[in-house]
């Protein structure tokens, strides 16, 4: 069995079998768990708030230059309890759930990743979604995002609709044309389905407009994703470990 998952997190590569811990895992110690992993993940999210709101201000600033020395020896201090008990590379986070598609440090969606907008992405009749807004840490061409993050953006996008058809797969190819710059500090709106399903391969499209203006397109996007055969699957996702277990959650 193999319960790899899309590098970026979402959907299952192969099955969706559940390990013996979880097959007979007490209903009390399930709930309490669950109870703790609840807590956890909402602790992670504010902890992810505070990181873009610092992220966000350390990139606006203009604080003197002393108060940006205190700062970074503040910040440093406050990392250091967390740096006391880091996972291994090949270790799930212990908040995560790959089966129910929860990835709370994903780059472009995690809430508790610094570095997500973060994207909030919903099917709606086979359709991706997403609203997120840009702060100005996104920034390339002076007031506007960085095209580099819309293609970012896109591409989870792209994904979400390949998994929501119920093809996961990962992406080989992605095209992104760019037509208006996309402005910050403005709430976008993304959507993205899939055109076409040949063998492994899924083709989709997706357009990022402004949450007012959504008949004008800034950016569009066609992206080829492949689904593993379980073999792929396993070589390249063999090795991480899910720790996510009601017994250690919390
Ligand atoms: C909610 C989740 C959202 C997720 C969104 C984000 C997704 C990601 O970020 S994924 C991370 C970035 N992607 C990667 O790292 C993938 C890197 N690529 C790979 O590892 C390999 O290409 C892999 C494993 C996917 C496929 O390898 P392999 O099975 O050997 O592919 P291969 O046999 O060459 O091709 C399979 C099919 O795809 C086609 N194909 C391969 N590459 C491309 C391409 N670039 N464009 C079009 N078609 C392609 C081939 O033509 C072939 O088609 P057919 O079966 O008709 O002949």
């Amino acid at each position: 069995m193999c319960r790899g998952r899309d590098a970026a997190g979402g959907h299952p590569v192969t099955d969706g079998e559940k390990t013996p811990a979880e097959e007979h895992a007490p209903a009390t110690r399930r709930l309490h768990a669950v109870d703790g992993l609840l807590g956890r993940r909402e602790a992670i999210s504010e902890l992810g708030d505070a990181l873009r709101l610092l992220v966000e201000y350390a990139t606006t600033t203009e604080a003197p230059t002393e108060e940006l020395r205190r700062a970074a020896e503040r910040i440093r201090q406050a990392a250091a309890p967390l740096g006391e008990r880091v996972r291994d590379r090949e270790v799930l986070p212990t908040a995560d759930d790959l089966l129910g598609g929860v990835r709370m440090y994903n780059p472009v969606t995690g809430s508790g990743s610094a570095l997500a907008p973060p994207l909030h992405i919903a099917a709606d009749n086979g359709v991706a979604v997403g609203t997120c807004t840009l702060g100005m840490a996104f920034e390339g061409p002076p007031t506007y995002a960085h095209g580099g993050v819309s293609a970012m953006l896109l591409d989870q996008m792209l994904g979400y609709a390949a998994g929501i058809a119920g093809h996961p797969g990962m992406t080989v190819r992605l095209d992104t044309t760019y037509r208006k710059p996309v402005p910050l500090l403005t709430p976008l709106r993304l959507t993205a389905t899939v055109q076409d399903i040949d063998g492994r391969r899924v083709t989709a499209t997706g357009q990022l407009t402004t949450a007012d203006d959504p008949d004008t397109v800034l950016v569009a996007a066609t992206g080829v994703f492949i689904a593993l055969r379980a073999e792929q699957a396993r070589r390249l996702f063999g090795r991480v470990v899910n720790t996510n277990r009601p017994s250690r959650a919390g």
